[in-house]
């Protein structure tokens, strides 16, 4: 039998830490970490990505301290239509993901550092196939094209109809040429959650909607304040988190006054383990509108030595103080 893990002893440093492997590699990971915190409001997750120093982590834990302490606001719906998430897999394995993550909107990953365009001409191909034609599709090129490359990547892609281009080139203005000379909508991820100034994005008229993060902008409060700010139709997307980070997520969707779109928080998926025992899993392409609980016997099965998660969540909390 499983049962509900108490909170950490009062005055210790608290958290656990996981180390969670992904069924396909990622944005160059194959194994997802984090610390877990529990507090009065719940449970909160802390999971930079390896590269974040301090500064960047500020926000992070911000957002877990958020979910654990203070808790989120109330939603207005009741569930959250997500997308699947197709990594820059080969196109049979694309199509598998597709047919196995039970939405009707996927996101691909394009523009893959070592592949060719032709891989994303298959790869796209292969996800219109098993989505059939009533399926949208979203890429995501992480800003890894110039405007030209761009505007001709998304011009072939969308052969197979394209939702919207996500982050198709680094800067604003390269967004705002690439807007201009494209049909399909564009998408601001890093623009956004990397800028200092996350609204400079509407002012350069960069983007036609957001990719709105929760631990990259601080938590749920500050996503919304962002979204209100914007002005511009969101999509919340998930950091990879365990259920307990897509929570947030889904807390953040669940409040936001419109939601036009799928979200990218159908991503639990993606790891080959969990730490509850009821992972936020889509059901009919949503998921549902509720917190997480870590799960004692999920969360042993990936449990990993806490050490160095602690001292980095110290060093965000510390670099948060200076903001
Ligand atoms: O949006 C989704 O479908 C899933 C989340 C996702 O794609 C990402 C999560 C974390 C880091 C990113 O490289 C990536 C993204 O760029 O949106
Ligand atoms: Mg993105």
């Amino acid at each position: 039998m499983s049962r509900p893990v108490p909170p950490p002893a009062a005055g210790s440093a608290g958290g656990r830490a996981y180390a969670i492997g992904l069924r396909n590699r990622f944005r160059g990971i194959t194994v997802r970490e984090g610390l877990l915190v529990h507090g009065p409001a719940g449970w909160g997750e802390f999971s930079p990505f390896a590269e974040y120093g301090p500064r960047e982590s500020s926000r992070w834990w911000q957002a877990c301290v958020e979910a654990a302490h203070t808790g989120w606001p109330e939603p207005v719906r009741t569930t959250v239509p997500v997308n699947v998430t197709v990594p820059a897999v080969g196109p049979e394995r694309a199509a598998q993901i597709v047919a196995s993550g039970g939405c009707a909107t996927a996101k691909v990953k394009v523009a893959e550092k070592g592949q060719d365009p032709a891989e994303d001409l298959a790869r796209v191909e292969a996800v219109r196939d098993a989505l059939g034609p009533g399926g949208r599709i979203r890429v995501d090129a992480n800003g890894a094209w110039d405007a030209d490359t761009a505007v001709s990547m998304i011009t072939e892609l969308d052969r197979f109809g394209l939702e919207y281009a996500e982050q198709p080139c680094a800067s604003l203005e390269e967004l705002a040429r690439v807007r201009r000379r494209v049909d399909v909508p564009v998408a601001a991820d890093e623009s956004i959650r990397k800028a200092e100034d996350p609204l400079k994005v509407r002012a350069a008229e960069a983007a036609d909607v957001v990719v709105l993060k929760v631990q990259p902008l601080g938590g749920v409060r500050p996503a919304l304040e962002i979204a209100e700010a914007c002005g511009l139709p969101v999509v919340v997307s998930s950091a990879v988190e365990t259920s307990v980070g897509i929570a947030a997520g889904v807390a953040l969707a669940a409040a936001l006054p419109e939601l036009p779109y799928a979200c990218g928080l159908a991503t639990v998926q993606m790891l080959t383990g969990d730490v509850t025992a009821e992972p936020l899993l889509p059901v009919d392409g949503a998921l549902p509108v509720r917190p997480a609980a870590v799960d004692e016997e999920h969360l042993r099965a990936v449990e990993t030595d806490p050490a160095g998660w602690r001292e980095r969540a110290e060093a965000a909390r510390k670099a948060g103080q200076g903001r």
